[in-house]
């Protein structure tokens, strides 16, 4: 699987605000929705472009827009303080969402929304998710999408866990990982270390 370790740092600054106990609800939601910004321009440099022409107020000239535009695709709860962020950079993107929450117990997904189109073949799709930890929940949110026809697949992630990247890799799905960080492991309750904690409630609060 090809991964895209973003570590300029200005990603690794954000990183830091967010893994730091001390930073509030509303200082973790902006320090993610700043590295949001990184990961989505980095993952998009080698994305096809067409060309079009622009006059400027002296010449005329080549101009550039994506050709095909990505599928934005948040995993709720968490996933969702990276959907604004990504949507501005690209405007003219769609959206579709996906609702998990992992059982505390077994670590799996349980699924409760899904909106996506119909038809996914021939459409890239960036998958917004802050954290990578088992994989369960972006393999699963992967499945969904190739039942749909995708084959293109980018998952971005502020952290990973080894063994997250690994679930994905040894699930064959077509997925290329951008991240801020691969971190050290996972610990028994399946939390990423060193980590940031809960990436839904370090923004939202939380619900248990
Ligand atoms: O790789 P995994 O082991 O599947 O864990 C990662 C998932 O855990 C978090 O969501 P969570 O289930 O806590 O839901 P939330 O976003 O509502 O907090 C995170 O946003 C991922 O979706
Ligand atoms: O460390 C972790 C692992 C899963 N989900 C999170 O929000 N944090
Ligand atoms: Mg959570």
């Amino acid at each position: 699987m090809d991964v895209l370790v973003v570590d300029h740092p200005l990603a690794r600054a954000r990183l830091t605000t967010m893994r730091d106990a001390r930073t509030d609800n509303a200082a973790f939601r902006a320090a993610l929705h700043e590295l949001t910004v990184m990961l989505v321009y980095e993952a998009t440099r080698d994305l096809p472009v067409a060309e079009e022409r622009v006059h400027t107020p002296v010449a005329r000239t080549t101009g550039y827009r994506l050709a095909n535009p990505p599928l934005l695709v948040p995993v709720l709860r968490a996933g969702l303080g990276m959907a604004d962020q990504a949507h501005k950079l690209i405007p003219d993107a769609q959206m579709g969402f996906v609702g998990l929450a992992r059982d505390e117990e077994t670590l799996q997904p349980t699924p409760y929304m899904e909106s996506l189109p119909e038809s996914l073949a021939g459409r890239p799709v960036f998958v917004l998710d802050p954290m990578l930890a088992t994989g369960g929940s972006m393999a699963y949110t992967i499945r969904l999408l190739t039942d749909r026809g995708a084959t293109d697949v980018t998952a971005i992630c502020a952290l990973a866990a080894p063994e997250g990247i690994k679930h994905l890799e040894d699930s064959g799905l077509p997925v290329r990982l951008v991240t801020a960080s691969i971190d050290e492991r996972l610990n028994d309750s399946g939390f990423i270390v060193p980590g940031l904690g809960d990436a839904g409630d370090r923004q939202y609060g939380a619900v248990h």
